[in-house]
């Protein structure tokens, strides 16, 4: 078990005032008051829903040993310590990695942030690290891993305390290298304060969590904390083709570098072939044939390839591994159905731009003869204003929509799909009906394909549930399309 005194966790974070000895040995942090008791430290975070702070007198009651908090309470206990933060969220940070003996500083930790590729380049890189022969851990939406150990994940950056006790246990298993995905609400949320990157990476940026950022703004400025952040032993490669990857390089201390399919950058990619096998790419001066299939993997396969060199390794072995490499669970996943020729595709793209890049590419790819037919709903809960915007992409860029639900949390589907549809302008909105069950909504897509059609189910990807009412029920929108091909098989 670990025991350290408080003061050794405060190394790096700035006290304003401390009422009690910071000599008291600390077991534990949280930031749940739930989870408080003898012996354990709780930060008091203000949050969006509830302020930590209304906790504290619970934690002094359950014996907790340490409280950081922004605001003393007014009645002080003598059996706890309290340190005065100016932020406690990102002390937090602080405290989370000391508290774990920095491990981000034992590993080669590799953090990318942008709106779509962030999972598929983490586990790229950590399946292009694992071939090279490195133990390495990563960290993403879809899951956690320690070499091959798979741990779930709950969120796509977990919370400072979770993801210290996680680097931890990579090192403790003799991992070198780390990748993890950064989210937006991690940056803001300080959950990656205080940890230490070898590099980032920044892959793009458009329309998503505005209901959590409110402007694009403040999305922008939370992916570009990120870099700020960085030290100046980190490297910073950004897509130099995002109108946005100029921006993440000002004002950090890192090395910059850029990659680019279209212009001058440090890792420079161009399109040969773009087809349903795969991509042909020339790389460096070397022509490589890949299996995965899309412009959007092309910009991926570049920036773990850049990654990769940047962390030191051989470019030709890595392009070598990266052309047998497929991609993440959920993303671009083909289910076909031989008998009738229809060709699944199930992918998470729940962002305009992610349903843009998906469709974009299973237009350049199809024959002329095969029609798209898309299934895709929009999360409630958050952001709405995306809604008609997905409605309106996928009924310009299909043949045939079926908009139906995808977690609708806590607000009624048929609202949403209201929503979604009064996106659909005029000549499309023949093309598109609504069926708010999920499971009718792929049957019916399937029905409405014909032999050698593409059939699109977008939004879930490798989710394997659907959140109804705070209630997850199994859903998986892979083994629901391989169900009905076999039931209309029969
Ligand atoms: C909107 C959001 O980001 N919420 C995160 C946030 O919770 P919150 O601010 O809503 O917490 P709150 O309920 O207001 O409570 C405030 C504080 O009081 C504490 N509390 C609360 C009740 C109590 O009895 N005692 C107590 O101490 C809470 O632990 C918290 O520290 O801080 C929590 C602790 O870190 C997170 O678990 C929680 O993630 C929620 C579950 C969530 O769904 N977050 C999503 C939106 C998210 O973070 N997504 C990104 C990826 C986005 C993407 O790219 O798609 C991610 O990184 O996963």
């Amino acid at each position: 078990m670990i025991s350290l005194p408080l003061f050794s966790l405060l190394t790096d974070v700035t006290v304003l005032a401390q009422h009690g000895s910071t000599d008291v040995p600390i077991t534990g942090l949280t930031l749940d008051s739930r989870e408080a008791g003898p012996g354990v430290a709780f930060g008091a975070l203000r949050g969006t829903a509830t302020d930590g702070h209304k906790f504290i007198d619970s934690v002094v009651a359950q014996g907790g040993a340490a409280v950081v908090c922004e605001e003393l309470p007014a009645v002080l206990s003598p059996a706890t310590t309290y340190v005065l933060v100016e932020n406690s969220a990102a002390a937090l940070g602080h405290m989370a990695a000391a508290f774990y003996g920095h491990p981000s500083r034992q590993l080669r930790l590799v953090g990318i942030t942008g709106t779509n590729g962030k999972t598929s380049c983490a586990t790229l890189l950590h399946k292009l690290l694992r071939e090279l022969g490195y133990h390495a851990g990563l960290l993403s939406t879809v899951q956690n891993q320690i070499d091959e150990e798979v741990i779930p994940a709950t969120h796509t950056t977990p919370d400072a305390i979770r993801l210290n006790a996680l680097l931890a246990r990579m090192v403790a298993a003799g991992c070198t290298h780390a990748c993890m995905e950064v989210s937006s609400h991690a940056v803001a949320q300080h959950r990656v304060t205080g940890l230490h990157f070898a590099g980032g990476v920044f892959t793009n940026l458009t329309h998503d969590h505005l209901d959590y950022h409110g402007t694009f703004d403040n999305y922008l400025k939370a992916k570009k904390g990120f870099f700020d952040a960085l030290p100046k032993t980190a490297f910073a490669l950004t897509n130099a083709d995002d109108k946005r990857g100029p921006v993440m390089l000002q004002n950090t201390a890192a090395r910059r570098e850029t990659y680019s399919l279209r212009g001058a950058a440090t890792f420079r990619a161009k399109l040969i072939g773009n087809e349903v096998h795969g991509l042909h790419l020339e790389i460096d001066g070397r022509e490589i044939l890949f299996r995965l299939i899309g412009v959007f993997n092309a910009y991926n396969l570049l920036a773990v390839y850049g990654a990769a060199v940047l962390l030191g390794e051989d470019p030709t072995e890595a392009l070598t591994i990266l052309s047998g490499l497929t991609t993440a669970p959920g993303r671009f996943e083909p289910v076909v159905s031989k008998k009738q020729g229809i060709t699944g595709i199930v992918d998470y793209a729940h962002t305009p731009d992610a349903l843009e890049n998906v469709l974009q590419t299973l237009l350049e790819i199809r024959q002329p003869s095969q029609q798209i037919i898309t299934v895709v709903g929009c999360g409630g809960n958050r952001d709405a204003a995306k809604r008609p915007i997905m409605a309106n992409l996928a009924a310009r860029l299909s043949n045939k929509v079926v908009l139906t639900a995808d977690n609708p949390r806590f607000e009624d589907p048929n609202d949403i799909l209201v929503q979604m549809q009064a996106g659909v302008t005029a000549p499309d909105a023949a093309k598109v009906r609504t069926i708010a069950d999920r499971r009718e909504a792929i049957k019916t897509a399937v029905e409405l394909a014909g032999a050698h059609d593409i059939v699109l189910v977008a939004g879930k990807g490798h989710e394997n549930y659907q959140e109804i009412r705070g209630v997850k029920a199994p859903f998986d929108d892979k083994l629901i399309l391989t169900e009905i091909f076999s039931e209309l098989n029969k």
